[in-house]
């Protein structure tokens, strides 16, 4: 049965609910809206601190949800759906806007957050009438939001851990479900309960109407003034649409304004995040943090001889990427920050946020090649890049490099199996591991391949930090270690000649000079395995001229062609989860 009059008005439509969530498919269902479901594929991942307010955020994603599917469904079969409907939920408390939690313990620190006080619960919501003329989508949308608070009582440990292990929080914002376990928790309710579920019914229906009968007067018929916007009714009238400021501009001009650019304002924001992850690096945070009791703000300021406030805005930013989780008794690391940021985690890469911390990247040098088509992909373009990380750090402190020496080891060792088990290389009896580092790939090799003799080939400075890194596992008679230089010293005779993770850094007339003198020691029948290509797709590599030739992977269809003009055949790819990582190439008779 449709009480609602005006969502009769709807029936004749093509409607789209461009959401995933069962409970706003279920509420609009029992409205009797007929629909079909069309999952946005938008990231939920606008800049917030861009917003004036936690609504602004929540209304905007569910503009961007929507759009994304009109314009997805447009470009498939070049009609568009007449209304499509986005919302966005969101919770939010003391400014701090929260989503679905991402694990367990993000659930704990949202609902901790939420315990004994009163939030606010947003959902934006976006309805967008489509039509597609010559080709093109033309898109007017009407938006607006819902605040619904919510009062929690205190919630006790035990009872915040079992409802976490129900499972129920996992997909839902801030981490609880009013309308099932989650309704336990809730003392009080300001609004309409249905927008805490997920979709703001009544003022949906009063949006509509608002659209659909301006005048005020539920009359169907469309008024004379409301003429020329916008597509047609079922009653064959002009559709009628309210204004917002954003749809007064469009009326105007006649466009539709640009999408809205969410990658580049992300790539604006996104050196706070870096920042943030060196400076919490650099002052030890996560060294401070490990293994002990949570510690409030100004205890970690009293400890590092920083201010207080400073220290807050920190560690918070810390909690919001990921790195620390806060509850009422302070804040502790999380399983990240364990592993990868403290000084002697298991897959430390502490020494590489050091690294990078103090070396910014400086393309400022020949700004001009950088993005220049057309440029010969071996003439060193930008011609600034100083080699691998462990192998530039000769002028570092013995902490730095050591750092970085574990860094290089716990990413080796990270994708070292994939990367010995990416072709059969049983065929070889003997491997030239070159910028080895610490041996982590070559002990994996000989584990996988118990014939194969391996060879660690690199800097003497970079070896004789390497008796401090255990292999995992133990140790075999099969690995040995070579001190040298493999631009200037011969390299070691060997069947397969691997090449892991070092080219990177180096500009492209480095990388062939290498590759050249690889050709030249490899005989005839032997190998080289080269990992270090771009992990995407081919050609979005290609594309990314800039990325190759300043600092990033290089695509495997630029690495093939090298090495075929070197004089390798039966070049392959391999990879991992779908994504290239390593080539194998034979080398012909010369
Ligand atoms: C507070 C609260 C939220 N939710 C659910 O939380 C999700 C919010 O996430 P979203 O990003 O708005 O939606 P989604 O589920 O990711 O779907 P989509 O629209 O495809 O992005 C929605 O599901 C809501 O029902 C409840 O079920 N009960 C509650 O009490």
């Amino acid at each position: 049965m449709v009480l609602c009059p005006v969502i009769r008005k709807l029936l004749h439509k093509r409607v789209v609910l461009a959401s995933a969530s069962p409970r706003r498919q279920e509420i609009l269902r029992q409205a009797g809206l007929r629909f079909e479901v069309v999952p946005s594929r938008f990231k939920e991942m606008l800049p917030k601190a861009l917003f004036p307010s936690p609504p602004a955020y929540a209304v905007e994603t569910a503009k961007q949800k929507a759009l994304e599917v009109a314009r997805r469904m447009h470009q498939k079969d070049l009609r568009a759906p007449d209304v499509v409907i986005g919302a966005d939920t969101i919770v939010a408390v003391g400014g701090l806007i929260l989503e679905k939690p991402v694990d367990k313990q993000d659930a704990y620190s949202m609902l901790s957050r939420l315990s004994g006080k009163e939030h606010s619960v947003f959902t934006g919501v976006a309805i967008v009438h489509c039509c597609s003329r010559d080709g093109r989508l033309d898109t007017d949308v009407s938006e607006f939001y819902e605040e619904t608070r919510v009062r929690f009582s205190e919630l006790s440990e035990d009872l915040l851990w079992e409802y976490i292990d129900s499972g129920e929080p996992m997909d839902k914002a801030g981490g609880y479900g009013i309308q099932a376990l989650g309704g336990m928790l809730v003392e009080q309710v300001h609004g309409d309960f249905l927008n805490v579920v997920g979709f703001p019914l009544n003022r949906f229906c009063k949006k509509l109407a608002e659209l659909y009968y301006p005048s005020g007067r539920e009359d169907p018929r469309p008024a004379q003034s409301h003429q020329g916007r916008g597509g047609r009714d079922e009653d064959g009238g002009e559709r009628t649409q309210a204004a917002g400021p954003e749809e007064a501009v469009s009326s105007r001009t006649g466009h539709s304004p640009p999408p809205f650019p969410t990658g580049l304002l992300e790539l604006v924001d996104s050196f706070k995040a870096s920042k943030a992850l060196f400076t919490a690096c650099k002052l030890k945070v996560f060294d401070l943090l490990k293994d002990g009791a949570p510690l409030k703000a100004v205890d970690v300021a009293g400890k590092l001889g920083a201010s207080a406030c400073g220290t807050g805005r920190l560690l918070d930013a810390c909690v919001a990427l990921g790195f620390l989780q806060k509850t009422d008794r302070g804040y502790s690391n999380t399983e990240t920050a364990n592993l990868h940021l403290t000084s002697d985690g298991a897959y430390s890469l502490r020494g590489l946020v050091l690294h990078h911390s103090d070396h910014p990247w400086d393309l400022s040098a020949r700004p001009e090649s950088a993005g220049r088509d057309g440029v010969d992909p071996h003439d060193g373009a930008l011609g600034e890049r100083t080699g691998p990380p462990c192998q530039a750090s000769c002028a570092h402190s013995e902490e730095t490099r050591l750092g970085l020496l574990r860094a290089m080891h716990s990413l080796a060792k990270l994708t070292a199996r994939h990367v010995a088990t990416a072709f059969d290389l049983s065929r070889f009896g003997s491997a030239c591991d070159l910028g080895g580092c610490t041996g982590a790939l070559a002990y994996v090799l000989a584990r996988e391949y118990p014939r194969l003799r391996v060879t660690v080939f690199d800097l003497p400075e970079v070896l004789q930090h390497v008796a401090g890194f255990q292999p995992d596992g133990p140790r075999t008679e099969q690995v040995s270690f070579l001190p040298g230089d493999f631009f200037e010293d011969s390299l070691p005779e060997a069947d397969l000649y691997v090449v892991s993770r070092i080219l990177r850094d180096w500009p492209d007339g480095k990388v062939h000079e290498l590759l050249s003198r690889v050709a030249r020691a490899c005989k005839p029948g032997g190998g080289l395995l080269l990992v270090d290509v771009a992990a995407g797709p081919e050609a979005e590599a290609e594309a990314e001229g800039l990325r190759r030739r300043a600092g990033g992977e290089r695509s495997a269809a630029v690495y093939a062609h090298l090495l075929r003009r070197l004089g390798f055949a039966d070049v392959r790819a391999a990879g991992a989860g779908g994504r290239p990582l390593a080539l194998l190439g034979t080398r012909g008779a010369p």
